[in-house]
């Protein structure tokens, strides 16, 4: 099938932006995987797909595909790239839109001077939920957060674990430009107390209200930069007494700004999104 799509990034994390609403979509994790492909395919972090409402009280559907071709829950830039694509295109006349996704609604909104904030929803802190198997682990208390010793290439690495509907392991490193998230990353990504494998965030405290981030993401490998991954660290550097909201979130990619007022109150991010190019792809049965 001839395949229509707009390729665009959010601070660097790049995606294939897919109407699903006036085309039939129905790929294979391999035809996800070819268009995620920066040699045989488009090349892309995630495939964003965008679909009529299954609900009333929501505008559009939202479903996320990592580029190794597996379905997610959610994704933050994503969100903001949405609302970007669907004001562009028309498909409504609304600057704040409401969008199921797999974990739940989140509600972007297209600010006056074109950054896009995202009420991301409260993040999931219980360990079980996230989901992380903290049975007969030690964890350390860290302020209001408890952070889980797990073994990395022989050493112990304390982790934060948070849920933004997606999952994510958070460690806080002293430069963030010598941490080895290439090396650790796939390592924490598939460690077996995390039974949905996990993005792994690598923080680095600059003051109160600003931190540096990369991320190893789950099914991408390290992206430029992660807005869920940006929520998550937030959330942890707050509960560990780190950071006051806001925060400003310094990613290879660009900068993300997160507030957050603690306990069960959501996590708002404001970022930059951007339309590349349009395109089209001949997609075949591929695999
Ligand atoms: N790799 C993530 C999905 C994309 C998240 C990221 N691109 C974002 O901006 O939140 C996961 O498997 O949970």
């Amino acid at each position: 099938m001839k395949l229509k799509f707009t390729k665009m990034h959010g601070a660097g994390n790049d995606f294939v932006v897919i109407d699903a609403i006036h085309q039939h979509i129905d790929f294979t994790p391999a035809q996800w995987q070819l268009l995620a492909d920066r040699r045989f395919g488009v090349g892309a972090d995630q495939m964003l797909v965008v679909e009529k409402p299954q609900a009333d009280n929501v505008d559009f559907r939202y479903r996320i595909y990592n580029a190794d071709g597996g379905e997610v829950e959610q994704c933050g830039n994503g969100a903001r790239a949405f609302v970007k694509f669907v004001t562009d295109k028309g498909l409504t006349d609304k600057r704040q839109i409401r969008v199921q996704t797999m974990s739940g609604i989140i509600e972007p909104k297209l600010e006056s001077d074109g950054r896009i904030t995202v009420d991301m929803g409260a993040p999931i802190l219980a360990p079980a939920e996230v989901p992380f198997d903290a049975r007969n682990l030690a964890g350390q208390a860290l302020g209001d957060d408890i952070a889980w010793p797990l073994e990395i290439h022989g050493k112990q690495v304390l982790m934060s674990v948070v849920s933004m509907g997606n999952p994510h392991a958070v460690q806080v490193v002293d430069d963030s430009e010598a941490a080895p998230v290439l090396t650790d990353g796939p390592a924490i990504e598939h460690h077996p107390r995390f039974p949905k494998r996990v993005n792994a965030g690598f923080m680095q405290v600059i003051d109160r209200h600003q931190i540096k981030l990369r991320v190893f993401e789950r099914g991408a490998g390290e992206t430029l930069a992660c807005g869920t991954g940006a929520c998550a660290a937030v959330v942890a550097g707050i509960r560990r007494g780190l950071l006051d909201s806001p925060v400003k979130v310094q990613t290879h990619g660009g900068e993300l700004s997160i507030a957050w007022a603690g306990n069960n109150r959501p996590v708002l991010m404001t970022g930059p999104a951007v339309s590349v190019f349009e395109g089209e792809i001949e997609i075949g049965a591929a695999g």
